[in-house]
């Protein structure tokens, strides 16, 4: 469904993704892993348009997508940090975000019930904690029901309880066959909730491989430990 052919993105002298080509299909939960700095979010933020790569192509179903932004429509973003309007209230935010998106009908607003976020919903986006602003994002990323997800780091600051609702939800999307891409540290949620693990190192793909292949290949049954077998073999 996206295809990323020989992405390449420099900031300055610095390469920060290199000749990059992987293929994401439907109906499956993808986890970036990395060290700090290797690419992943750059990754995300160009299949957004966020990014422009210097050269290389991202097709969504067979169709480039470098400078379009219809396509943006059928992706929902959840960012690491979510920038909103301090002064507005959540009520007023989402509001605003539903404004924009008048051509969509059907909202799915489980989240938002689910994270009782009508229950705060004249508090202002500056009095929020990090973990209820962390909310907000998640339920603003599922709202428009989009076909594909890409949640960068999005447990991180979430309390357990709403940690396993937001894994619930994500397993529960990709059984409706669309595709998720996470950014995430934890390898015990990535075992949890992907299918496949994308490995980013200085900007290009250490490994791309399903978590079943990656335990067999390596001899492991945890994941965190056939990572580190496998970063520590090739390192
Ligand atoms: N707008 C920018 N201008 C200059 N350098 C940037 C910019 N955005 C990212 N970088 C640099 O690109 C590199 C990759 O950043 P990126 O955010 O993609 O890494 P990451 O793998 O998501 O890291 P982390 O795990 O810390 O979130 C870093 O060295 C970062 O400093």
């Amino acid at each position: 469904m996206i295809t990323i052919e020989n992405l390449c993105k420099s900031y300055g002298k610095l390469q920060v993704l290199r000749h990059v080509s992987v293929e994401f299909s439907r109906g499956n939960v993808i986890a970036v892993i990395g060290p700090n700095g290797a690419g992943k979010t750059t990754l995300s933020k160009a299949i957004l348009g966020m990014v422009l790569p210097d050269s290389g192509d991202i097709r969504i179903d067979g169709e480039s997508v470098l400078k379009k932004y219809a396509y943006r429509s059928q992706i929902g973003y959840m960012p690491q940090i979510g920038q909103y309007p301090e002064n507005m209230k959540i009520r007023q935010v989402l509001q605003m975000i539903r404004d924009i998106r008048k051509d969509v009908q059907e909202v799915d607003e489980e989240l938002i019930g689910l994270y009782g976020l009508k229950e705060m919903y004249e508090k202002r986006m500056g009095a929020l904690s990090g973990g209820t602003r962390q909310k907000v994002s998640a339920a603003l990323a599922f709202l428009f029901d989009p076909q594909v997800l890409i949640l960068d780091e999005p447990t991180a600051g979430l309390d357990p309880i709403a940690a396993e609702i937001l894994k619930g939800k994500i397993l529960k999307e990709k059984k409706k066959g669309k595709l998720i891409i996470i950014t995430s540290h934890i390898m015990s949620e990535i075992e949890e909730v992907a299918d496949e693990v994308l490995c980013m190192v200085d900007g290009q793909v250490k490994f791309y491989e399903t978590i079943p292949e990656l335990k067999a290949q390596t001899q492991e049954s945890r994941l965190s430990r056939a990572v580190a077998k496998i970063m520590n073999e090739e390192a």
